[in-house]
């Protein structure tokens, strides 16, 4: 687990280019695309290198890690329509290159299962981006989750959707129960984990998640566990760590032909 520690815009960056390289090398890749405040910096990069520098996504194909279950098609926090709006209506992703979980189906564990096929047969996700939640949960598998899940539907916790609240105009009441997300065992399929976390109020799930036990409790930590993966904050998701100094010097350290 690499952990690299900066501001916000060198960290979006830093995925920013593993993100250019991957195209640039393999123009179809699969890449797995994270809803919340944390990737936002690095859509906006990216919106910038394809207005800029010429990065094409028109050959790539996507795959969300969430949905909520029951929002309206035209609802703005569907995470189908964040995702149009931040990244996917920005840049040159063909129609029908972006899928997710269908919050709508009528079968949901149906399309659960026909969604875990979609990426099986795209030949799974080159890179995935995720952030984390202040009780450790990656994409929307909260605290118990299974490490072996699949996508499959679960039910919010109260501060998960406290957290939330705030695109829904502060109202709790207003933020879905239920979801469907990719389960751990979905994500840990993926060939390269970026994660990124900022603020204070991650500091303790990023210090589990890099330097805890591995516990369901804190479900991030399976990433231990992954060959490859980019842990990237700023200094106040940094504060709790415990090997901080280590892991700048060995960054500092790093080649500059040495990606993440
Ligand atoms: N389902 C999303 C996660 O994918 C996201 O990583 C997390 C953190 O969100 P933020 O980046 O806004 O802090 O919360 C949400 O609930």
């Amino acid at each position: 687990m690499e952990v690299v520690i900066a501001g916000v815009p060198e960290l979006a960056r830093l995925a920013a280019d593993a993100i250019e390289r991957l195209l640039r090398a393999r123009p179809d890749a699969v890449l797995g695309l994270a809803t919340g405040s944390s990737p936002l910096a690095v859509y906006d990069e990216l919106v910038r290198r394809h207005e800029q520098e010429g990065l094409s996504f028109a050959q790539a194909r996507a795959f969300m890690l969430d949905e909520y279950v029951g929002l309206p098609v035209d609802h703005p926090e569907r995470y189908r329509n964040v995702i149009e709006t931040e990244l996917a209506g920005r840049v040159d992703l063909a129609p029908g290159s972006v899928r997710g979980p269908d919050g709508l189906a009528a079968d949901l564990p149906a399309a659960c299962a026909a969604y875990e096929q979609a990426i099986v047969d795209a030949g799974g996700v080159d890179l995935q981006l995720l952030g984390i939640g202040t009780d450790g949960h990656v994409a929307f598998n909260e605290p118990g989750s299974s490490f072996a899940s699949r996508t499959r539907i679960k039910t919010l916790t109260h501060q998960t959707r406290v957290d939330n609240a705030r695109f829904f105009g502060g109202d709790v009441d207003a933020v879905p129960q239920h979801c469907l997300t990719q389960g751990l065992g979905t994500i840990m399929a993926a060939r390269h984990l970026v994660l990124l976390a900022s603020g204070r109020g991650k500091a303790e799930a990023v210090h589990q998640l890099v330097e805890g036990p591995v516990s369901a409790l804190w479900p991030a930590t399976i990433l231990q566990h992954h060959p490859h993966v980019t842990v990237l904050v700023d200094e106040a998701a940094a504060s709790r760590l415990q090997l901080a100094g280590y892991y700048r010097e060995t960054f500092d350290a790093k080649p500059r032909w040495q990606t993440i």
